[in-house]
């Protein structure tokens, strides 16, 4: 059924210095959807990736760093064409990777890795630099501007639950300011990353500009970028934990950092909202992408008069979810990345239940009676009763599944969704406008979201306090990230 992937069944190649480069190590790239092989991936040693790294500094002291900003931001949208006119490719070897569902392949993951590089481009030609007119003693003064170099070469480190549209995220702004790249996607989806870097090809972005090296995190691809001295940024998305280990080995060199990382968000559900969107938004938040984005909600805390109807409600939500194979149509949800995930969140369903949490529905693994059984796949699952400190309630999960917790007052679910390690995003549900405002304010975390979820305005801030992340992303955060303003200050 995946015969359309590009490349099935051959080797995925790394991208060095504008060429494609084999090597003897390979490792399997597998469909989460029944366990085949897909194909293979050519694994970067050490000696690959410092090439890689060599590669962006040339480029960064040749061409691209002598190219007009406006022939850069045009071949940023030739990238973005390329990606467009290929767009079936992306999407077929996007759901061959992770088994998400030919609707979302569709609707986000591909239009965003486009619409990442088009607003970029766009955006780099109206950065401003700040000035100032400085008083002097001899009342001549000086004038103090700054102009933006970017910060040089980056290592961009990427996870596999949204593959294209989270590489390009940090990979399309690094280029816009100026930037030279070396990718490293997720060894669970390397297939995307691999027509971008043919898309590049084809697009006449020069040698050495953007590098894809494959491989895994620890003694592999990953650690070699992030402890490379010619390496000067890394932007990684991913989970906490491996967040402090770059952050360990980038010590040494002290590199730049952008840390988008875990989370384990809040939604919090007033008995004022209108019912109907608040579960809707809800479900969303909760079964989109199998639960696999760091913005999904897993802890929620709704208003007790009105708990019994909502866990009624959200449980017909989850139990109306289509869960099958990612081509067809109707399928709202595919399995999840691979079987070492499925089993994490598995052993967090068998916590819950140890711990003595009602199973309002869930909770274990489906089953099909045919390939699908080979695959990757848990049921959406709902728990009610445990106590804040449960490991379910705490612990990022990653998985299509949620807490239900009743509260009385606002200010008891302010504390109950701020009495977490993470800060990345909440979903607050009312109609009172005050109220919206005044929880939203108090809540320890980046984006706050009212009565929608994952309205994304690409300009906006976008990152996580506590655990959940380093800086922000997005619109001139971004673009400040990978700029470096060196003040010039002349005497009058
Ligand atoms: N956006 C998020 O919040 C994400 C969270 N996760 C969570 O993380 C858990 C583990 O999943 P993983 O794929 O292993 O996530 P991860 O955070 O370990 O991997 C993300 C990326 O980092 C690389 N990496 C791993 N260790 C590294 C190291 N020491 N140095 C440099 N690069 C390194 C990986 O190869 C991959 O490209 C999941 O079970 C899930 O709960 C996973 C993906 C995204
Ligand atoms: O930028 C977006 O729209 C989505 C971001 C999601 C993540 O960063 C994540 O799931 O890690």
């Amino acid at each position: 059924m995946y015969e359309k992937v590009p490349h099935a069944g051959g080797v995925l190649r790394n991208y060095v210095a504008g060429e494609f480069v084999a090597s003897n190590r390979l490792f399997a790239n597998i469909n989460p959807v029944d366990g085949s092989e897909i194909n293979r991936v050519a694994e970067a040693d050490a000696a690959t990736v410092d090439a890689a790294v060599k590669a962006a500094r040339r480029a960064l002291h040749g061409d691209w760093g002598q190219m007009a900003p406006a022939v850069r931001c045009q071949l940023l949208h030739r990238v973005a064409d390329g990606i467009e006119a290929r767009f079936e490719e992306f999407v077929a070897a996007e759901m061959a990777d992770t088994g998400k569902s030919f609707h979302q392949a569709r609707s986000i993951d591909i239009p965003r890795g486009a619409a990442n590089f088009r607003i970029f481009a766009d955006m780099i030609k109206s950065q401003s630099s700040e000035c100032f007119q400085t008083p002097t003693d001899d009342g001549r003064g000086a004038l103090n501007y700054a102009v933006n170099k970017p910060l040089g070469v980056v290592a961009v480190i990427a996870p596999w639950n949204l593959p294209l549209l989270l590489l390009t995220w940090k990979l399309a702004p690094a280029l816009a300011a100026g930037n030279t790249v070396i990718a490293k996607p997720s060894e669970e989806t390397p297939a995307t990353a691999t027509l971008l870097a043919e898309v590049m090809h084809a697009a006449g972005v020069p040698a050495g500009v953007f590098n894809l090296v494959h491989g895994f995190g620890p003694n592999s691809a990953g650690e070699f970028l992030t402890t490379h001295p010619g390496v000067d940024a890394v932007t990684f998305t991913g989970e906490s934990k491996t967040g402090s280990a770059i952050m360990r080995a980038a010590a040494d060199g002290v590199k730049a950092l952008s840390f988008e990382l875990g989370g384990k968000n809040a939604g919090i559900i007033f008995d004022d909202c209108d019912f109907d969107e608040a579960v809707n938004g809800t479900a969303r938040s909760v079964f989109t992408n199998g639960g696999q984005v760091c913005l999904c909600t897993e802890r929620l805390y709704v208003q007790r008069p009105i708990f019994d109807k909502f866990v009624a409600a959200l449980k017909a939500k989850a139990q109306a979810i289509n869960i099958g194979w990612p081509l067809d149509e109707n399928t709202d949800m595919g399995p999840l990345i691979s079987h070492k995930h499925r089993d994490k969140v598995v052993s967090y369903f068998a916590s819950a239940k140890a711990e003595g949490a009602t199973v309002v529905t869930g909770g274990g693994v489906p089953v099909f009676g045919d390939a699908r059984d080979n695959g990757a796949f848990v049921e959406p699952t709902i728990f009610t009763g445990l106590p804040e400190h449960a490991r379910i309630v705490k612990e990022e999960v990653f998985g299509p599944v949620c807490h239900i917790t009743p509260f009385d007052t606002e200010a008891q679910a302010v504390a109950m969704a701020n009495d977490s390690h993470y800060g990345l995003a909440a979903t607050v549900w009312t109609t009172n406008l005050p109220r919206a405002h005044r929880v939203a304010q108090q809540l320890e975390v980046g984006i706050a979201w009212v009565n929608t979820w994952y309205l994304r305005d690409l300009r906006t801030p976008f990152g996580g306090v506590k655990l959940s992340g380093v800086g922000r992303e997005g619109g001139v955060h971004s673009l400040n990230f990978y700029s470096e303003p060196t003040n010039i200050c002349i005497k009058l």
